[in-house]
């Protein structure tokens, strides 16, 4: 393909934007092999379910889904041919803001963004809005989403790590006043669990395999050295050392299924050691990236729940309490258009200044997963041994921690030799997911 630069090195450049311009990195594979699958499995969902969607949508969507699929064959050209992105033309409430995203950066690569030139943030974050598009120029089909299936089967392959999690929190639930030793123990254990629990995320190359071994926190004490950076101290700190009454935590959740549900049993543990008083969940306002979260994943998850008794009564149990926590405002679940931008963080204060505000009223920040890390240091090649803090780039609302498997190549914290060393047992540590950071920046 003529789409690479000759006189543009071929591996990412220190503290250039991860790009597929870089002929040798994960951003020219994921855009010259995995978007374009991607893009081939939303159409041949949408042909094989064409008669279910018609029956659920009426009759009309016929012909519309023949205009869909045509326009993501239009896409998947697009891409394979390099052209230029386009302005959005549907009238979802976030399309202003991509458009002046893309006149911006326009005007920052001096020509029209381009799938081999831009960053890959901005051409992934692209893709998956211009799938969103295509139904929402439809008249019946405007909030479909074409990941929804494999989000629900995904997280019934995972029913037996659900059910022992769930039988394991519920028990908890029951032990009070624990000594402030065992109360870090629960918490940190938790925090492990939501982090490896990123691990189930559709996008990755091979699909969601699931870890041999089933038991969520047996699972954890395999992955210990896994860990390469472990801040989990500074959240007992932050979180122990907070004034009671107003613990406000944030989660800036990642993917549906298992992913949340750990989410929801570490919520569920911060609410019964009262080191939270209030839990918001920020999720997805439209699909993206294959398996993240959405209002509609969240609540078909805790519908789930309700009804899994026959697995455990455990899970009926939190289903009802994480309902009342919801009922109460006690949790809440929010999704603001920002996380469904291509911006990253350190443009989130100028762009959605009310978000930052938001998120300024929080004891701690929980960032799930990898595009959340992207986003946080900026898709940028930083030196691995780059501080985290720095890497922010001035993104510091309140404390905040990234809990990430690592899956795309970029990184920053590392202790000098140490990327080396882990390069020399692990050729692929930056995109299998197997290694992971708990990074926290208390600025
Ligand atoms: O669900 P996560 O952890 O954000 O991972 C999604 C990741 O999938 C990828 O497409 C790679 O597998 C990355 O580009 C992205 O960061
Ligand atoms: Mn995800």
């Amino acid at each position: 393909m003529p789409f690479h630069d000759d006189s543009i090195d071929t591996v990412t450049p220190e503290n250039a934007l991860l790009s597929a311009k870089f002929r040798r990195s994960f951003a020219y594979r994921t855009v010259q092999d995995r978007l374009p699958v991607t893009i081939t499995r939303v159409i041949d969902h949408l042909v094989r379910d064409k008669d279910h969607i018609v029956k659920t949508f009426g009759e009309y969507t016929r012909e519309e889904l023949k205009e869909v699929i045509g326009s993501f064959s239009k896409l998947k050209n697009e891409l394979q041919t390099n052209k230029p992105f386009t302005m959005l033309t549907s009238d979802g409430p976030d399309v202003t803001s991509w458009n002046t995203y893309y006149e911006e950066e326009t005007e920052r690569e001096g020509e029209e963004p381009r799938w081999f030139s831009t960053s890959l943030l901005y051409a992934e974050c692209y893709v998956y809005r211009r799938i969103h598009e295509a139904f929402e120029l439809s008249t019946s089909m405007k909030t479909f989403d074409p990941f929804c299936a494999q989000k629900k089967e995904s997280f019934l392959r995972s029913l037996a790590s659900v059910v022992l999690l769930g039988d394991y929190v519920q028990q908890q639930s029951q032990m009070r006043n624990l000594p402030q030793l065992e109360m870090k123990k629960e918490l940190l254990q938790l925090v492990k669990v939501s982090l490896w629990g990123n691990q189930h995320d559709l996008s990755r190359p091979t699909g969601c395999e699931l870890p041999e071994e089933p038991n969520p926190l047996e699972h954890i004490d395999h992955l210990h050295e896994h860990i390469l950076i472990d801040d989990s101290e500074c959240i007992w700190s932050t979180l122990s050392a907070a004034e009671k009454g107003n613990i406000i935590i944030d989660i800036v959740s990642d993917n549906a299924g298992y992913e949340i549900f750990a989410d929801l049993c570490l919520a569920d543990v911060l609410c019964t050691l009262s080191l939270a008083d209030k839990v918001r969940f920020h999720v997805k306002a439209l699909p993206w990236f294959i398996s993240d979260t959405t209002k509609y994943d969240f609540c078909w998850l805790l519908q789930m729940l309700a009804e899994l008794s026959e697995k455990s009564s455990s899970l009926p149990a939190l289903a009802t309490k994480w309902e009342q926590y919801l009922q109460s405002g006690r949790w809440t679940v929010e999704a603001e258009d920002f996380w469904t931008l291509p911006h990253p963080y350190s443009r989130m204060k100028a762009t959605d200044h009310n978000l930052y505000i938001k998120l300024s009223e929080a004891t701690l920040v929980i960032f799930k997963g990898d595009l959340n890390y992207r986003k946080l240091v900026g898709e940028t090649n930083w030196l691995p041994t780059e501080s985290f803090a720095n890497a922010l780039r001035g993104f510091h609302p309140a404390p905040l921690v990234a809990l990430r498997t690592i899956k795309a190549d970029l990184i920053c914290g590392l202790q000098p030799g140490q990327a080396e060393m882990i390069s020399s047992k692990s050729h692929d540590w930056m995109t299998s997911g197997n290694y992971a950071v708990i990074q926290f920046d208390g600025e």
